[in-house]
């Protein structure tokens, strides 16, 4: 009997990478927002036992999301979960055209994009590595995580993302030293990560690639994940099989509170936060002092932002934060946390001078189009952002530039 042929038309998997807080989930919120009818898969592997980023995840996308839940993909024993996963999102009925898989930002892409590669599923196919940098983070990013030059010399697209926050020099500067590091990927600048969709929607950059990440090359690497095998998929950080991985050394605290937090008390916690706590990200209800809109908390290094929104309909009124760090002291944070809830106390009441400090962590949100189609028209999908962000030009221009060497 003849094997049975694969089926013709392949759902390219993208893998999207990139250190912590780089803007990746920015990024795919952007393409869900501008895919213009092509309908996207998302797998959103988060890294804490909150699903901040899943929650993110522009319109929530009902069965096309799959979130992979608490812990890290890279270390699931094998691929099998992922084909799950994939099964779910490649079944003719969900007629997608793309899935994009974000990893968590401390996930071993090589390992993320073996699993793509050993997938059962014949309807899928690779589709290219995309890394994420944050231009205001790398050269510290770098020093404390040298092995971010790894990920990105099997990349197929490098996005230089935040550019708003260097000078001229500094991004020539650091297109230059990506051009070293990823020597054959595309390259594209962005803010807020508005990427041309066409990037990742008609072009599978690791198939004209082959060479660059080869299947046989990632089965024999031999700077394989050393615990591989031996995790569950579970670990929040702590677990040994992710040994030479970014995410070994680091910690996660997940805080979710039913009572609204005190904003003075939450920006004491905040403006004194410990060097090592990197990344914060969340919702928080600040109750009375703003019962309309619920507050998206990004802290990247000593960045932060806070991004007012209203309560989705009928959303249970809560706070859910998700910090990581490394050597973080785990339980002095969670006792600090603890006591930034307002309490029963008629004086703690917040007034509405609560809410400056806040406030000075509030972006202005211009009304700007997303990224225009043919017509210079601005993106249907653009008028409903599922979350505030600071909106900026789309300056991610696709250069079609090959970096030297390359
Ligand atoms: N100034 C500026 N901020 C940005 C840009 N892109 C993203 N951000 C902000 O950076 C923070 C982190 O962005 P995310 O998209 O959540 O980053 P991430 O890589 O998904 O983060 P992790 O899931 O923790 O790895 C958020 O506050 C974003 O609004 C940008 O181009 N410029």
């Amino acid at each position: 009997m003849s094997p049975v042929p694969p089926p013709s038309k392949q759902i390219p998997v993208i893998v999207l990478a990139g250190f912590l807080g780089s803007g990746k989930t920015t990024l795919l919120n952007h393409l869900l927002r501008a895919c213009r009818g092509t309908r996207i898969g998302a797998i959103v592997n988060d890294f804490g036992s909150i699903e901040i980023d899943a929650m993110t995840v522009a319109g929530q996308l009902g069965d096309s999301t799959v979130s992979l839940g608490n812990g890290c993909l890279c270390c699931a024993v094998d691929a099998s979960e992922l084909d799950v996963f994939l099964e779910k999102l490649a079944r003719p009925a969900a007629r997608l055209d793309v899935i994009v898989i974000e990893a968590s930002g401390l996930a071993e892409p090589r390992e993320l994009v073996r699993m793509v590669l050993a997938a059962a599923n014949e309807r899928v196919v690779y589709g290219g590595l995309v890394e994420v940098v944050d231009a205001a983070e790398f050269d510290a990013t770098r020093e404390r995580h040298p092995e971010i030059d790894r990920h990105l010399a099997i990349a197929d697209l490098v996005v230089l993302n935040k550019t708003d926050r260097v000078d001229g020099a500094a991004r020539a500067r650091l297109r230059s030293a990506l051009a070293a590091l990823a020597p054959g990927a595309a390259a594209v600048e962005s803010v807020y990560g508005r990427v041309d969709p066409e990037l990742f929607f008609d072009r599978r950059p690791a198939g004209e690639r082959v060479g660059q990440l080869a299947f046989d090359d990632l089965l024999t690497a031999d700077d394989a994940h050393p615990g591989a095998g031996t995790c569950d998929g579970s670990c929040t950080g702590s677990c040994d099989a992710g040994a030479g991985h970014p995410h070994a050394s680091y910690d996660s605290v997940a805080f979710t509170a039913g009572r609204p937090l005190h904003p003075r008390r939450l920006l004491d916690f905040l403006d004194s936060r410990p060097e090592g706590l990197y990344r914060i990200k969340g919702f928080v209800d600040f109750g009375a002092a703003d019962p309309r809109n619920r507050y998206a908390v990004h802290a990247v290094g000593r960045f932060l932002r806070f991004l007012p929104e209203p309560w989705p309909a009928g959303a249970e009124r809560r706070t859910d934060l998700v910090l990581i760090g490394s050597g973080i002291d785990a339980p002095a944070l969670r006792t600090a946390l603890d006591r930034t809830p307002v309490t029963d106390d008629p004086a703690d009441l917040p007034d509405e001078r609560s809410m400056w400090g806040v406030l000075r962590y509030v972006a202005d949100v211009p009304d700007v189009p997303d990224v225009p189609d043919a017509s210079g028209a601005p993106g249907p999908a653009a008028a409903e952002p599922a979350m505030a962000e600071p909106a900026a030009e789309w300056t991610g221009e696709w250069t079609g530039e090959t970096v030297p060497g390359g």
